[in-house]
């Protein structure tokens, strides 16, 4: 890793980095990230930053915050995003920009398209996106619910080199260092598969979402998009020095060799599953090469309400997933054509609307 070969980066920024006291936002910090930023910017390297912490610089202006109810949390999330915006801000001497996206924006194509281009354009206009959930209006079937997932998502539509995930512990531990004296430090991960996983337990902070565990997810994601990942301690100014000097003071995670092109991956890590498309068990095409052939005959049931155009999951009646799939058919139509006794109304409704599912907008998955 070199931070002299990044075109772009993103860099993601912890809950416990930027109100370590819960007393509203503190600088102590973000000084040292800051300059990091700058110091990239200068050498000519994009960043995007992506922050959390309006909920835990928005927790001091409520009472009984002990176990806030979803309510008050995005409540104080509309408190504490513009004193997280204003602490930011003090620490540059270049603009910055804010963008709130939901999970909702993200995973529909148009409005992610939108996102990227604003990205991009805010990028060649010299400021610095400042990213964030849209924590106060978002729901549970909307949000993306982490930042570390959503810093990935962020990564890969701004096609950065490199995604720098900023917490309060140096990096991947075989156990969490919090609960356990002998855990050690992870420097490198080439796979992530299941034995990472086990490692990573969820957050032991009073402002942290999701601990080790998202922050596996989000450099799976960052990763098979060909974008370098490290888990690095924010708390330590010196991680950013190191940084600097191309060395590694935390965990790497290595990107792959082939990198995903960018709508599969979106398709793959990003959009979400509307509804599903059972086929036969014994059904063996290979819908990458043959999916104009996938017919509604081919399909046994269709599960879920969906629309022309929403991502549906391919699966077998066992259970096995085949493919996410953008669907050209809603479900409503789907049952019409199947609920047809006249087979022949059925086959030319079909030929005139066309494949069930497009041969651009498709990712085949490990069958599992
Ligand atoms: N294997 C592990 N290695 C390191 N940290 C771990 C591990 N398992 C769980 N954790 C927890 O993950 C926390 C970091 O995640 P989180 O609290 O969500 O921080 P952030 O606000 O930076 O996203 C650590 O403080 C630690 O308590
Ligand atoms: N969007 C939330 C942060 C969610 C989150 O993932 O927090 P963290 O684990 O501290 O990165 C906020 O701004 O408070």
């Amino acid at each position: 890793m070199s931070t002299s070969h990044w075109k772009r980066i993103v860099i993601k920024v912890g809950s416990a980095l930027i109100a370590p006291n819960q007393q509203g936002c503190s600088s102590r910090y973000l000084l040292g990230i800051a300059q990091f930023i700058a110091t990239c910017r200068a050498q000519g390297c994009q960043v995007v930053l992506v922050s959390s912490g309006s909920v835990a610089a928005g927790k001091h202006r409520f009472q009984d915050t002990a176990e806030p109810s979803v309510s008050l949390k995005k409540a104080m999330a509309a408190a504490g995003q513009a004193d997280m915006m204003a602490t930011w801000d003090k620490l540059f001497d270049f603009p910055s920009a804010q963008l709130l996206v939901t999970h909702g924006d993200l995973r529909d194509r148009e409005r992610y398209v939108s996102i990227k281009d604003t990205i991009f354009t805010l990028l060649d206009h010299g400021l610095l996106p400042i990213i964030n959930e849209n924590d106060a209006v978002t729901t549970d079937k909307l949000r993306v619910g982490d930042n570390d997932n959503l810093s990935a998502m962020v990564a890969a539509a701004a096609d950065a080199d490199a995604l720098i995930i900023c917490s309060d512990v140096k990096g991947l531990y075989t156990k969490n260092p919090n609960l356990h004296d002998d855990a050690k430090l992870i420097k490198q991960v080439s796979d992530i598969n299941e034995d990472i996983y086990a490692m990573a337990g969820g957050a032991t902070s009073s402002v942290g979402t999701g601990g080790m565990r998202t922050k596996i997810q989000a450099a799976e994601k960052a990763i098979s998009h060909g974008i370098e990942t490290m888990i690095v301690d924010g708390f330590d100014a010196d991680t950013f020095n190191q940084l600097l000097k191309g060395q590694n003071p935390g965990t790497l995670f290595t990107p792959y060799d082939e990198p995903m092109q960018e709508h599969l991956h979106w398709m793959t890590h990003t959009s979400q599953v509307q509804g599903e498309l059972i086929v036969e068990n014994d059904f063996d095409a290979n819908l990458e090469e043959h999916d104009t052939q996938l017919t509604s005959d081919d399909v046994v049931a269709v599960k879920g309400n969906f629309s022309v155009g929403d991502t549906v999951l391919v699966r077998k009646g066992d259970g096995t997933k085949l493919a996410k799939a953008k669907s050209n058919y809603s479900s409503c139509l789907l049952h019409f054509i199947s609920d047809q006794e006249d087979r022949e109304f059925a086959n030319n409704a079909q030929q005139k609307t066309g494949p069930l599912i497009s041969d651009k907008n498709i990712a085949i998955l490990e069958q599992i």
